[in-house]
Order: C-alpha cells, then sequence, then structure tokens
C-alpha cells in the first residue's frame, strides 16, 4: 500500500486533457482477445489494472506491444491459448469476469477465481454473469476456488432480462452475444459513456449492435471479429477524471480546465454541481468551473428538506461520483444528503471526514449527509479500497492548508494514470511514499 502526502491550501489552476476510463479501457481490452486479427489502441492508460490484463494476455500467448509514454498499444491474439488446469486470471480486479466471453468464443472453456474483488463498496454479485453464460449455453462446474465454465459447439444467441442495469454484465452480455448464432436481446442493460464506448469498439470489429446507450440491446451474431489488416481505435476522454479536476480546481479556490468531447453527457453532472454553487461551462471542447465566492449548497425550494445527490445507473449520477461531491459538500458551508441506491458498502468513511473536522453522518447503509462548512485543519487518514473515496480524501488535504496523509491511497492507481504528477502540475504539492 502507498500513502499520499500532501501539503494543501494552494488552489489548484491549469489546463489538463483527462486520460482514457478505466471502465471503458478494461471491457474493451477484453474484447480484443474475440478477435485473432491485430488490433491497435490509443490512449491507453498506465493503470494497475491494464498491466494486470496485459500480463495474462502475455501469459496466454497473446503478442502484447505497449508504449505508456506515447499511450500505444498493439495487441494480436493469433498464437494464443487457455488451459484451465494452468491459466488462472486475476484475481484482484472485477473486469477479470470480462475475459470468461471471449476464452469461450474461441476455447470453449473458461475459468474464474472465486474471489475476483474490486473496490469494495459491498457485494459485487458474480450471479448475473453466471446466468448470462448459461443462457449462452455455459455449463458451469462449482469447485472450492473456481468456477468451471464450458460451452460445447459454440454461444447460442439468446433473450434475457437482467434484474438490474449492471454494466459489465451487459458487457459480457454483447461479449457474448456477438459470436453466437443468431440474434440476442437484452433488457434493462446498462448505458453509462463506458458501456457506449465499449459498444462502439466492438462495432469497429465488426459486431452488430443496435439500441447503443438505451436499455434495451440487439445483436446479431457474426461469424468472426476484427479485420486481417488491423484496425485502430482512440480512447474518449474519461468523464469521471474530468469531473474530478473540475471538483479540484473548485474545492481548492483555483480553476482546472478540461478537455471534454462530449459536454452532452454532462447535464446533470453540471446541475449536481450547481447545488454546490459551482457552474461548469462548456467551450470549444473543453469544460472548466465558476465559483463565486466560498462554496455554499443551494437551499431547496422545498421546505424542510435536504438538498440531495441521488446516484444510480446511468442515466442518473453515477456512484462512482459521488465521494468527489461529498468531498465538496464537506467544504461548503450548508447541509447535502448523499444517496447511493447502488452499493450498501459505499459510504462507510464518515469518521475519516472527521479527521479532518469535517462533519458526516451517515444514516443507513446506503444515505450519509454531509454538515459542510465547518473549520477543517490536516489530518492523516486512511482511506478504504474505494478509488474516488481516496481521491476525495486528497481533494479535502488539497483545499487545507497544512500536511495531510492519506494511507492507503493505492487504489487511486488503477484508474487515474499520473494523478500525483498532474495534480503537481496544477499547482498542488503532493508525493508518493510507498508505505506498509
Ligand atoms: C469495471 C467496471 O466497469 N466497474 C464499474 C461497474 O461495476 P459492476 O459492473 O461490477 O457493477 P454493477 O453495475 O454490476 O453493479 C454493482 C452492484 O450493485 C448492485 N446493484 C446495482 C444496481 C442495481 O440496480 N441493483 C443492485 O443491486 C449489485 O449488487 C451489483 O453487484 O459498474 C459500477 C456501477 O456503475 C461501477 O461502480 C464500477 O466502477
Ligand atoms: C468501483 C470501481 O471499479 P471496479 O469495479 O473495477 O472495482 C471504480 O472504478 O470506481
Amino acid at each position: 500500500m502507498a500513502n499520499l502526502i500532501v501539503h494543501g491550501g494552494t488552489p489548484l489552476t491549469g489546463r489538463i486533457v483527462p486520460s482514457a476510463n478505466k471502465n471503458a479501457v478494461l471491457p474493451i481490452l477484453c474484447a480484443t482477445l474475440l478477435s485473432p486479427h491485430p488490433i491497435r489502441l490509443l490512449g491507453i492508460p498506465e493503470i494497475t489494472d491494464v498491466r494486470k490484463i496485459l500480463e495474462i494476455f502475455r501469459t496466454l500467448g497473446s503478442e502484447v506491444k505497449v508504449n505508456y509514454a506515447t499511450g500505444v498499444l498493439e495487441v494480436h491474439h493469433a498464437k494464443t491459448h487457455f488451459d484451465p488446469r494452468t491459466h488462472h486470471l486475476p484475481e484482484e480486479m472485477r473486469s477479470s469476469v470480462m475475459l470468461v466471453p471471449p476464452l469461450l468464443a474461441r476455447f470453449g472453456v473458461a475459468r474464474i477465481e472465486n474471489d475476483v474483488q474490486g473496490c469494495t463498496l459491498g457485494v459485487r454479485e458474480i450471479d448475473p454473469h453466471v446466468e448470462v453464460m448459461e443462457r449462452f449455453g455455459g455449463v458451469v462446474e462449482r469447485s472450492r476456488s473456481h468456477l468451471l465454465i464450458q460451452v460445447a459447439g459454440g454461444l447460442k444467441a439468446n433473450h434475457h432480462w437482467l434484474d438490474y442495469a449492471s454494466v459489465t454484465t451487459t458487457e459480457n452480455f454483447v461479449l457474448c452475444a456477438a459470436l453466437a448464432e443468431g440474434t440476442s436481446t437484452l433488457m434493462n442493460s446498462a448505458s453509462e459513456p463506458h458501456v457506449q464506448e465499449f459498444c462502439e469498439f466492438m462495432r469497429l470489429l465488426g459486431a452488430q449492435i443496435e439500441g447503443v446507450g438505451t436499455s434495451r440491446l440487439t445483436v446479431h451474431g457474426v461469424k468472426s471479429l476484427g479485420k486481417p489488416e488491423g484496425v485502430e481505435f482512440r480512447f474518449a476522454e474519461d468523464f469521471h477524471e474530468a469531473v474530478t479536476f473540475m471538483a479540484l480546481g473548485a474545492i481548492t479556490g483555483g480553476c482546472i480546465t478540461v478537455k471534454n468531447s462530449a459536454p452532452e453527457q454532462f447535464p446533470l453532472i453540471d446541475r449536481t454541481f450547481a447545488k454546490f454553487g459551482v457552474q461548469v461551462v462548456h467551450q470549444d471542447g473543453w469544460s472548466h468551473t465558476v465559483v463565486d465566492g466560498p462554496l455554499k449548497v443551494r437551499e431547496p425550494f422545498t421546505k424542510n428538506i435536504l438538498q440531495k445527490v441521488e446516484a444510480a445507473p446511468w442515466p442518473y449520477l453515477p456512484v462512482d461520483l459521488l465521494p468527489i461531491f461529498v468531498a465538496l459538500g464537506v467544504k461548503a458551508e450548508g447541509s447535502m444528503m448523499y444517496w447511493n441506491k447502488v452499493y450498501e458498502g459505499a459510504m462507510g468513511w464518515t469518521s475519516e471526514l472527521s479527521k479532518f473536522g469535517g462533519h458526516a453522518f451517515q444514516s443507513d447503509p446506503h444515505r450519509i449527509i454531509t454538515f459542510g462548512g465547518k473549520p477543517l485543519q490536516p489530518a492523516e487518514v486512511e482511506s478504504p479500497y474505494i478509488i474516488r473515496v481516496a481521491i476525495a480524501l486528497l481533494m479535502l488535504a488539497c483545499s487545507i492548508p497544512g500536511k495531510s496523509v492519506i494511507r492507503n491511497a493505492t487504489p487511486v492507481r488503477r484508474a487515474h494514470p499520473r494523478f500525483a504528477e498532474n495534480i503537481t502540475a496544477l499547482g498542488a504539492q503532493v508525493e508518493w511514499v510507498e508505505g506498509d
């Protein structure tokens, strides 16, 4: 685990181009395994989860050439092989589960370890994924350490309706359906920007997908994916990172301008910023915040209710962004309620906020209330294993004059390449210290 040491109190200001969205990059990397032809990806971020997937590709015999300085990845799964007795998919990241469909499509067998984990946000279900595999003809065998999934005679198209709009289950459905025999439909599919970006990449490979961005996806199976001469795809900017940089500017009293090619995805995000007195301006492919005086929660017109931020599957505000707004709420004068409708274990870090002098109250597993604008002091805090909670704690540390320590900030490296370097260039004094 590594710690971040922060000397806060400097307004962060400048321009920055966000990196690619981890949650688009990971399913796209998994999708490359569906094709035996060369694939070139531009803008690949140097993050832990990418390294782990590339490592497994190399172990499987794929050709992988990556240059993180230029952001170019060339991957070619021509001589790839898979043996469930010796090849184990990485356990420390959720997206391992999206390697299963390509393995089933190409080798008829896949194995997934029992303990596949991601951020500690609560129960991360595996059942919806297993159900999808079974619907496509997978036969699942459970053992003490893993699940073995086999399919005889190719994947078979089907119609399925998810219990909830799960991001990676939707991506797994599309990964299975792309090469399945026949037409498949999925109801209650997820439609997050990263799901849409993943579907765009699948289309570039030749997948026939209708309904991208909606809750009903139709996929007409094709015989093969990719092109012998190769395909090239450039990742879009990560909206999580764009929001993070803008919020860092606003909380420190500075102004960070971020490249943003998709402002049409932002109306609800902009309205959420506005609840804290932060205006977002989108202009000529760039976005920045404008703050008039200290941050202040906007009073609702309805009497006797709390102002609130509700997070749920897209097109709601994404749950992964909630901690960023909690940091703003601790700083802003006034009260705000945050409602995480997805995870039951994502809000249990109010005690860390209180170490800064912040006042936050956890009302139930899904909700907290911030009573912001209290005097804050630097502190040594401990991040749970949740990417943007580590960042929310860092945001507060950057806004408070003096030295703070964010212990166990390592999850930041799962999603945001060169994060400390990037914010240093914007005026922050922050460094990594490898810890116990
Ligand atoms: C690699 C990747 O892309 N990870 C993202 C993906 O994870 P992931 O695809 O694992 O998240 P899901 O969309 O499946 O939802 C996560 C969990 O929430 C619960 N649930 C969710 C919705 C709902 O209506 N009811 C319900 O019970 C389930 O227990 C589920 O396990 O989407 C999450 C939700 O946007 C994000 O936090 C993760 O960053
Ligand atoms: C929860 C996250 O990721 P994962 O699903 O990979 O744990 C995240 O990106 O915030």
